[in-house]
């Protein structure tokens, strides 16, 4: 997005227009601040807003932080957020309800002026960083607004990993929200936001904020390919017909070119609520039928809730290391030429160029992929993790703050619990791609290449690179890092590390950040079983050796690769 900010003019409802919607205050009712939950359905905001008023009126705020280049997102992840409200104001339609009201402010004074006129707040919690976290104490302790929760998360509870699971299956288990459009006046302000309007950036003298305009105003201009439609209505399509093939899922996960059809594509779907987890949780248990799909599938709505469950326990996960022993760990290190080809996908490493291309021109990798790069990224190439988070976070059309720093966090390492996973990329061409069509796809100038030879195209002997007119060192280059030197490096440098980052798992604070799935009992468990302070000391007491690596016993236990 080039556009200047400051030529868009903050545009919040006029005081006038708001007034007018009700004969006196006191008939004012509750406003339904949408953010991540663009749907009617299971809407625990919509469904106490109906409950508790007799006249609603939904509204969505566009932030100008988002946008311009003060914005963390892509274009096409803007367009699709765009799909989404103009979506959400159809289901309001199709409900025989007037739409959306939009402004484009600072979401604060928007409110305001609706609290002004003796109208009341409510909003779905979000799970949300530092930013959002900050927005919405302002938004309660300035203007009264009531956040709903009813996403299943533990909130407020000393140990919210003690009961979690059985939460979260409760809430899944619940009926949606419900409210009946019969019973409640919806009421709209503006113009241009209907299905049906002209859309434009300016109506007469003012700005009037509609998705278009803003689209218009920002210069919204997506450059992304095979991006999905955004809204309720193409998520629900997905859902149906990813339900249909289920029994094919766990064969499609690992392979980037499966993936691409085989996994069920809701993510971004998910990411702005056009569908609600329980939903599709609820949807897939009625209409597929049990087997390994199925139990894999609901397995990884669980890992949405648990993700999303840690940044409800530490807002920090966005920004610093969880576990305080690998703060900064490869900081000193940082090389802007080397992230420049990681991100560029020119680091010389097939399977990894090829994924952050596909990143970054469709805004969607599968799993295993995405993991794939992150340890290059960290392990290998051994940069700065948060620098890697945020390209992916600017890239995904998924992008979820909860779901993308957590997972970042957890595949370089940073908890400091065993099982780090070292994907080799060579090993990842010959068992996922070993016909070489993702590669060769999204690195045109390696088409020409036998696929034996994409795993380490630097070692395609000189006679079948000119035979085939590709030249390693040219077009594509050689690698940028010795892969098995590197490896070695980072595990000298992160395991010396690993049992005092062990150790640390058994402070309170540190384990709460952590957020294991097993609470606090399995972090203090890995404290026990691999923890070694820095100064040699073990949780019970023993030393470790005086070489400082030979207290490294059990150090096989955080290893794995791939
Ligand atoms: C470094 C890294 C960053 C990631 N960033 C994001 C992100 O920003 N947003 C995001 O939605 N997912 C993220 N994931 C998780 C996962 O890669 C995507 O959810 C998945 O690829 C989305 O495709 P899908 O909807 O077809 O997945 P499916 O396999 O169909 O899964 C269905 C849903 O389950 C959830 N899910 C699946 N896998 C995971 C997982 N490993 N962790 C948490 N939830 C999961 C997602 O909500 C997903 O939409 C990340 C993974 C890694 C390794």
């Amino acid at each position: 997005m080039g556009a200047d900010d400051d030529a868009t003019p903050a545009t919040v409802p006029d005081r006038e227009a708001i007034r007018s919607l009700v004969d006196s205050p006191a008939d004012a009712g509750t406003v339904v601040w949408h953010r991540e939950d663009l749907r009617i359905a299971d809407n625990p905001a919509l469904a106490a807003a109906a409950a508790g008023s007799d006249r609603i009126l939904p509204l969505f705020v566009f932030d100008p932080a988002f946008y311009g280049d003060r914005g963390a997102a892509c274009d096409a992840r803007i367009a699709f957020l765009h799909d989404c409200l103009r979506d959400l104001d159809r289901q309001y339609h199709d409900v025989g309800a007037p739409g959306l009201t939009y402004a484009h402010s600072d979401p604060i004074e928007a409110l305001g002026r609706f609290v002004d006129a003796g109208w009341d707040v409510v909003a779905t919690r979000s799970v949300t960083g530092r930013y959002g976290l900050r927005r919405d104490e302002r938004a309660r302790n300035e203007m009264g607004v009531e956040l709903v929760d009813g996403d299943g998360l533990v909130r407020d509870a000393d140990r919210p990993r003690r009961e979690w699971k059985a939460a979260v299956e409760s809430w899944l288990a619940a009926d949606p929200y419900d409210w009946d459009p019969r019973d409640v006046a919806v009421e709209r302000i503006g113009s241009g936001a209907g299905p049906n309007a002209e859309p434009g950036p300016d109506h007469g003298d003012s700005f009037v904020p509609t998705p278009e305009a803003v689209t218009a105003a920002y210069d919204v201009a997506p450059e992304k390919s095979m991006v999905p439609e955004g809204g309720r209505a193409a998520g629900r399509d997905r859902l149906e017909s990813f339900t249909a093939r289920i029994g094919e899922y766990p064969g499609s996960i690992s392979s980037p070119v499966d993936a691409r059809g085989g996994t069920s594509g809701l993510s971004p779907h998910l990411r702005f609520g056009c569908l609600s987890v329980r939903e599709v949780h609820r949807y897939v248990d009625e209409h597929a039928p049990d087997g390994r799909g199925k139990s894999m599938f609901v397995s990884r709505l669980f890992w949405n809730r648990h993700y999303r469950q840690k940044l409800v326990d530490w807002p920090g996960w966005l920004e610093e290391a969880v576990n305080p022993v690998y703060a900064g760990f490869n900081r000193e290190r940082r090389d802007p030429e080397l992230v420049a080809a990681w991100t560029a996908g020119e680091t010389g490493f097939p399977m990894v160029d090829a994924s952050m291309r596909c990143l970054r021109e469709t805004g969607w990798l599968n799993f295993r992929m995405r993991a794939l790069c992150a340890s290059f990224y960290f392990h290998i190439l051994q940069q700065p993790w948060r620098i890697g988070a945020d390209h992916f976070y600017k890239h995904l059309i998924d992008a979820d703050a909860a779901i993308n720093y957590t997972q970042w966090q957890s595949q370089c390492g940073l908890v400091g619990r065993p099982g780090l996973r070292l994907y080799n990329p060579r090993k990842q061409v010959r068992d996922q791609d070993p016909d070489g069509e993702f590669v060769k796809r999204w690195i045109p100038e390696l088409d020409p290449l036998p696929a034996e030879h994409l795993d380490r195209p630097e070692h395609a002997p000189l006679a079948v690179q000119a035979e085939c007119g590709v030249e390693i060192g040219g077009e594509y280059p050689y690698p940028v890092v010795d892969f098995e030197a590197a490896r070695e490096e980072f595990k000298r440098r992160y395991y010396d590390a690993a049992p005092a980052a062990a150790a640390r798992l058994a402070d309170e604070p540190i384990a709460r950040r952590a957020s294991l799935s097993g609470g606090f009992g399995a972090a203090r468990a890995i404290a026990e079983e691999h923890g070694v302070d820095a100064a040699g000391e073990t949780d019970s007491g023993s030393a470790g050796s005086a070489d400082g690596r030979g207290h490294q016993t059990d150090l096989s236990a955080f290893d794995g690769t791939d």
